[in-house]
């Protein structure tokens, strides 16, 4: 009762703002910042309800990922060091949007409803800045580290120990000793080939990268750039930047055919990068990532003797290129969801070997316990040859070495880095495994985007009438083409996305579509104009 009466007077020192509601989406709460300190109070209670519920360390992170720097956002990290399942996703809006006055309430709701037992000790750990004392009496503050570090200190600590220790400087260690073993398997690298070009966008992830480097032992030669010291955080820089926007950040000195990367804010997207001879700029994606990851894994599987399953799991902003290299030529299961990284990870959970990443730059790769186990029970077998012995081994480093708990740029980073030492490959030659195909993403905004809905992983529309049929129509008018729309889950637009056989026909069927959509789904404002 105690408890309650104080959580009553403390809220009153963090009113919600007059008719605000807000929605816990893909990225937990996202706003200006203005906007969060009630949100910042009332979810410190709602992880401590679910840390007592499932008697288990929860994460709270605090964050503008790859927004600008006056947005901020909080989001619930689970015991395994994964998003929030989705019925508390409803309780954190329930929570968020309940009037001062039905506050205690709501809460007495949801301990009813989950049955939680409150003489159960808590334990959140944050971090960020929790705006309130009584917050962080009650949580662990952490300081600051990336949002992947902050889930894998969570599942450190809720495994006691299995899956590395719960500190920033666990996370070092155990990445870096797998990276140094990898690497080891590499022969010959020039100083060169150690190099790679870091863009921080002035977020979390430089500061980081800087504190790893000696444990990296001069294996790696990272040249950071936009590392918070001046420029605004994912301002012209970050992986999202780089995405959208087709080129380099600002602040990066890219020699010919150097190798470049991107983080974005809190460190859990990367996308690669270079410019040839001719000054042309070439972006190694989410997909091309998950390409490499799983051709390099495959092989080893191969090399091992290990009959698994795998698996990669994508959106539909997929480049096709990519779809069909891995269903095609690599003969690898591929699998389409929805938008948003929750979606993907489940997907991946169901195979022995889930390499899952959005065209953005978000993923990582999943491994099942099954697959681990047998992994590491080879590993010490006193039969294999060599090249099996490599293989194995290999593979082990390589699970160490990723962060399985969410997508990690530092993780990623080190995992295609040690990728490309081992297979000897330039930025060029990882390019040149298949070719994208020309692509373009537009917005149309709409009186209300809910009037789509969608089916089949997003790829069709089912409403509002007409909308798909006129879409089917347009797309046969191009060679090798495909288009689809989709209400966005964090902006208030639809979004269009094209790709075809080359730049004008992906940019005028992506229009064409935008204005299907502007006609047959309610557009606001002006029409859209054609791009060129
Ligand atoms: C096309 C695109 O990149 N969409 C992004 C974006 O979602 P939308 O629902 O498209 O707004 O933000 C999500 C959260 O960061 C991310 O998971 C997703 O990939
Ligand atoms: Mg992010």
């Amino acid at each position: 009762m105690a408890q309650f009466e104080e959580v009553s007077q403390k809220s009153k020192l963090h009113p919600k703002p007059e008719g605000l509601t807000l929605q816990y989406g893909t990225a937990g709460f996202r706003t200006h910042a203005k906007h969060l300190d009630h949100i910042m109070f009332r979810m410190g209670l709602l992880a401590t309800l679910r840390s007592k519920k499932t008697k288990s360390t929860i994460g709270v992170m605090v964050t503008a990922s790859h927004n600008p720097e006056e947005d901020n956002g909080v989001k619930l990290i689970d015991p395994m060091g994964e998003m929030v399942t989705a019925m508390w996703e409803g309780y954190a809006t329930q929570l968020a949007n309940a009037e001062q006055d039905s506050l205690l309430k709501e809460l007495k709701d949801i301990i009813e409803k989950e049955d939680i037992n409150m003489s159960e000790p808590a334990s959140v750990y944050v971090v960020g800045l929790p705006t309130d004392m009584t917050v962080q009496r009650l949580m662990n503050y952490y300081g600051l580290v990336t949002t992947p570090q902050l889930h894998y200190m969570v599942c450190c600590c809720n495994t006691h120990g299995c899956y590395g220790s719960p500190t920033v400087e666990g996370y070092y260690q155990k990445l870096s000793q797998a990276f140094l073993q990898l690497t080891q398997n590499a022969l010959n690298r020039t100083d060169d080939q150690k190099r790679l070009l870091v863009d921080g966008a002035n977020g979390i992830g430089a500061l980081k990268m800087r504190e790893m480097e000696p444990f990296l032992r001069s294996e790696m030669q990272v040249v950071l750039s936009n590392d918070g010291s001046s420029g605004k955080l994912n301002h012209m820089c970050g992986a999202d930047y780089v995405k959208v926007q087709q080129k380099a950040p600002q602040g990066m000195n890219m020699g010919v055919g150097e190798r470049c990367c991107s983080f974005d804010g809190d460190a859990d997207r990367i996308v690669y990068y270079y410019t040839d001879s001719k000054g042309c700029f070439h972006l190694l994606d989410g997909d091309k990532i998950a390409t490499l990851i799983s051709t390099y894994l495959k092989e080893l599987l191969t090399q091992a003797g290990l009959n698994l399953q795998i698996a990669v799991v994508q959106t539909a902003y997929a480049n096709g290129s990519s779809t069909r290299y891995l269903e095609d030529v690599m003969k690898v299961t591929v699998c389409c969801t929805k938008t948003g990284v929750k979606h993907l990870h489940h997907a991946a959970q169901e195979y022995d070997i889930g390499v899952y990443f959005e065209a953005n730059g978000h993923g990582t790769v999943l491994f099942s316990k099954a697959a681990q186990k047998q992994i590491q029970e080879l590993v010490k077998d006193p039969n294999s040859n060599d090249e099996r012995k490599r293989a194995v081994k290999l593979l082990e480093s390589t699970i160490n070495l990723i962060n399985q708990t969410v997508g990690d740029a530092i993780s990623d980073m080190l995992v295609i880095e040690a990728v490309l030492a081992i297979r000897g490959m330039s930025a060029q030659d990882w390019d040149a495994i298949y070719t994208d195909l020309p692509n373009r993403q537009l917005k149309v905004t709409v009186s209300d985007r809910r009037v789509i809905d969608t089916t089949d992983a997003e790829r069709r529309a089912v409403s509002p009438e007409g909308l798909q049929d006129t879409i089917d129509s347009l797309v046969k008018k191009y060679k090798s083409a495909r288009s689809f729309v989709r209400p966005s889950g964090t902006e208030d637009v639809v979004r269009v996305y094209a790709e075809a056989d080359t730049q004008e026909s992906a940019d005028s069927l992506a229009h064409e579509v935008s204005l299907a959509v502007y006609r047959l789904a309610g557009g606001i404002g002006d029409e859209p104009k054609p791009l060129h």
